[in-house]
This record gives structure tokens, C-alpha cells and sequence, in this order.
């Protein structure tokens, strides 16, 4: 058996076909987007993520502003960055890339944006939101992941889903998001130190790897059928991006959303998504 693939960039263009009949009607109801992007230092990813957020945008028709730091950037700098977006009534919505360069305080960064501009839903209280079932923006990648199984008729509702990774981006806010009334899957949330990982994926009708740890789900590990969606990313020893699972997978699971192609792509739309949501929210659309 080889799994069949959960096409993350066919179903990323497709979403951004509907943003942009979207975003014409938002325009002639007199509101025109923004999305804004922190960028802090040189991280080639980072830079080529953000790069692509604002490619999302212009085909979409939304506008963008870019604040781009060096990477010796002071927290200050960095603060004031968000500050400014902040005030800028055409910023309707924006994110800090994340990681920061190490010594800046991510948190009290994400904690100082207007909530209400948060487009990628990581703002404490949007966060807090999250936990109390309250409508607040999510997290683009959890939201990515939802939208992607929906999309092909995968049932979540009685899943069992092991999460395998802990961060603050994916794996907490998605064990959230599916564990709500709306989604009523089953989640157990796993990461680098739990004590038998291939007992907890065996069980599991959904798997996503997203520990940023390179081939961590084997195929051994898996239910045969079983649904897996790769988001976990890192390098291997020349240079080229590799995922958490391990190719061999494909040859047990039912489906597989690959990396890169599955929700990669799927988390940029959700981001674009996020800040049409928020626009038509305003206008009362
Ligand atoms: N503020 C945020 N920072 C980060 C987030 C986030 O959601 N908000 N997520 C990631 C980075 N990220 C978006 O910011 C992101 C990662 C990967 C992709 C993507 O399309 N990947 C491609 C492969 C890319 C390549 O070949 O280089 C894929 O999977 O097909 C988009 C966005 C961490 N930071």
C-alpha cells in the first residue's frame, strides 16, 4: 500500500482562488486588508516564509507592510516595531516571525500586539480564548491541519490523534483546537520525552509529527491506514529540509500529508484566511 497524498499546496491555492473573490467584496464595501510582518535577523527560512506571505498577499489583493530588523536588533527595536503596526489603521492585521534571534523575549513581544491585529492567533489572550472555547484568530498552522483533513473528507470527530511535539506554534494550540466540541477528536500529546512514542502512534488514527525531530515516526510505529501529516521540519547534513517522518511511512499509512507539500503551504493560507476573517468581521460581512 502507499498512502495517498493530502495535497497541501492544491488545496492552499484553491483557498486563496476563494480569498480573493473574498477580498473583492471586502473592497467594494469600502475595506482593503493589511497584513504585517516582523522580521528579525537572517534566518534564511524565516526570510523565505515571510517572502512568501507577502507573494500571498499581492495575489490575493491584499496590502502588506514589512518591518525587517537586522538580527543585532535590541528587544526595544523590536517593540517599537510592533508598536507602530500596532497604530497603523492600514495594518488590519500582522505577525512576528517566529523564532526571534536568541536573547530576544519572545513572549513579551507577542504579549505587546493589539490582540485584535493578531493574525496568527498567538497573542496571550487570543491563546486564552483558545482554552475557553471563546471566537478569537488561531493559529495558523493547528488551522491549516483542521482545514487540510476537512477538505478531504477525514473524519476528526472520534479520531484518535497523537500529536508528537509541544510548541507553542503547532503541537499545544492543535491538541486545543481538535479537543473542541466542533472537531470531539481524541488527543494525546506526546513530544521528545515521552517514554514509549511508538506505543502511543501505534494507537492513533491521526498522527502529526511536528517535533522538528528528523525521521522520529517510523513506519513500524504506525496502525496500517493510519492518517499522518508530517509538519515537523530540520536540516539534514547537506542542507536539505527534511521532516519528522520517515519516508518509509508512505508505505503503511492510509494518507500522508508530506513535507514539504502538505501543511506547510496550508499555514499560509490559514494566515491570509485569518486576516480576511478579521476584515470581514469589521465590515460586518
Ligand atoms: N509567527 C509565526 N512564526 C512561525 C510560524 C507561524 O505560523 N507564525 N510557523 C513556522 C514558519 N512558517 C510560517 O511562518 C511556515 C513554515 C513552512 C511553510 C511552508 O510552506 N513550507 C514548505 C516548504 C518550504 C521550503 O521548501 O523551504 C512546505 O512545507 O511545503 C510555510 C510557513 C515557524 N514560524
Amino acid at each position: 500500500m502507499t498512502a495517498k497524498i493530502l495535497d497541501g499546496k492544491a488545496a492552499a491555492a484553491a483557498i486563496r482562488a476563494e480569498l480573493t473573490q473574498r477580498v473583492a467584496k471586502l473592497k467594494e464595501n469600502g475595506s482593503t486588508p493589511g497584513l504585517g510582518t516582523v522580521l528579525v535577523g537572517d534566518d534564511p527560512g524565516s526570510h523565505s516564509y515571510v517572502a512568501g506571505k507577502h507573494r500571498d498577499c499581492a495575489e490575493i489583493g491584499i496590502a502588506s507592510i514589512r518591518r525587517d530588523l537586522p538580527a543585532t536588533a535590541t528587544q526595544a527595536e523590536v517593540e517599537q516595531a510592533v508598536a507602530e503596526l500596532n497604530a497603523d489603521p492600514a495594518c488590519t492585521g500582522f505577525i512576528v516571525q517566529l523564532p526571534l534571534p536568541k536573547g530576544l523575549d519572545a513572549n513579551r513581544v507577542l504579549g505587546l500586539i493589539d490582540p485584535d491585529k493578531d493574525a496568527d492567533g498567538l497573542h496571550p489572550v487570543n491563546l486564552g480564548k483558545l482554552v475557553l472555547g471563546e471566537p478569537a484568530p488561531l493559529p495558523c498552522t493547528p488551522r491549516g491541519i483542521v482545514e487540510l483533513l476537512t477538505r478531504y473528507d477525514i473524519a476528526i470527530a472520534g479520531a484518535e490523534v497523537v500529536v508528537v511535539g509541544r510548541g507553542v506554534t503547532v503541537g499545544r494550540p492543535l491538541g486545543l483546537l481538535l479537543t473542541r466540541k466542533s472537531e470531539n477528536a481524541t488527543v494525546t500529546l506526546c513530544h521528545t520525552g515521552t517514554r514509549d512514542l511508538a506505543a502511543h502512534v501505534r494507537q492513533a488514527d491521526i498522527v502529526v509529527a511536528a517535533a522538528g525531530v528528523r525521521g522520529l515516526v517510523t513506519a513500524d510505529m504506525l496502525k496500517p491506514g493510519a492518517v499522518v501529516l508530517d509538519v515537523g521540519t530540520s536540516r539534514s547534513e547537506d542542507g536539505k529540509l527534511v521532516g519528522d517522518v520517515d519516508p518509509a511511512a508512505a508505505e503503511v499509512a492510509g494518507w500522508l500529508a508530506p513535507m514539504p507539500g502538505g501543511v506547510g503551504p496550508m499555514t499560509r493560507a490559514m494566515l491570509v484566511d485569518n486576516v480576511v476573517l478579521a476584515a470581514e468581521r469589521a465590515a460586518g460581512i
